[in-house]
């Protein structure tokens, strides 16, 4: 393995006595895309929030490139790029002008921020909205999503961490990001992100970690978790199926 680009030690959160996250430990590469999937409530958010430092753990660390996420937040902010769940974004503002403040905001000089502004609204399709002046609070959901995706972009992160960021994305615009992905991690960048997609998963990414009941229950390359089957397969074995009840919903379409 080259040089370890996320390294979660450990990490746990308890909520009110329910483990959410219960010693999450994992190492991502530089230059991987790692997929991060589990059932609902498997504690991927929880463990993702924990590890970009938007979420205190009450045990465990977080490193990207060696810098503790939660010792040196500046640091290890500067290098992350971030798409949390549920994204709070100023409303009233055009996405374009949001980048234009949250490029500042990363201290990044304003010329070099209208360019890559204009770049990635072009790149990502909003720039007809932003034509219009369309507002982010008039945005649809998957216009959210990519405005999301564009801050976390912009300041050109060395690791990206994106929490279903292709979740109500059209198909064009998934195929754009996937590319953009792609290009992020050939030059040496890292990603992680969950998705409950396991096409998806198997298509974009070359590393897996499967999670459930807050605990990650086996990571590795995607080849080695498959180990020949498919990912979705494997997914359920370890997971576990829900064997469906004699009469289940037996009301339904009667
Ligand atoms: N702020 C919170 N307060 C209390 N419990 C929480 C909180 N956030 C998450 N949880 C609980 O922690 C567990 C893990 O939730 P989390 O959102 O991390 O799961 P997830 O794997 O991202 O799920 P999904 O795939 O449904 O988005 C769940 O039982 C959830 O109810």
């Amino acid at each position: 393995m080259g040089s370890v680009a996320f390294h979660l030690d450990g990490l746990t959160k308890d909520f009110s006595g329910r483990l959410a996250a219960d010693a999450v430990t994992l190492r991502v590469p530089a230059g991987s895309l790692t997929g991060l999937v589990g059932p609902n409530g498997a504690g991927k958010t929880t463990s993702l929030a924990m590890a970009v430092g938007l979420l205190r753990p009450d045990f465990g660390t977080a490193y990207v490139h060696g810098v503790d996420v939660w010792a040196e937040p500046v640091r290890a902010k500067a290098m992350l790029g971030v798409l949390p769940d549920g994204l709070a974004l100023p409303e009233r503002l055009t996405g374009g002008e949001l980048l234009h403040y949250w490029g500042l905001l990363r201290g990044m000089p304003p010329a070099a921020v209208r360019d890559r502004a204009r770049e990635l609204l072009s790149v990502l399709e909003l720039d007809e909205a932003e034509e219009r002046g369309v507002l982010v609070v008039e945005y649809s959901t998957g216009m959210r999503k990519k405005i999301g995706l564009a801050t976390a972009l912009l300041h050109n992160p060395k690791a990206l961490v994106l929490d279903e960021p292709f979740e109500a994305v059209d198909p064009v615009s998934a195929r754009v990001l996937r590319r953009i992905l792609r290009r992020f991690v050939a030059a040496g960048g890292a990603v992680v992100i969950s998705s409950h997609v396991m096409g998806l998963v198997e298509e974009l990414c070359d590393r897996v970690a499967i999670i459930a009941g807050g605990r990650v229950l086996v990571d590795g390359t995607l080849d080695e978790v498959r180990a020949g089957a498919r990912l979705e397969d494997v997914f359920v074995e370890l997971v576990g199926e829900r064997a469906a009840a004699e009469g289940e919903l037996a009301w339904l379409g009667s």
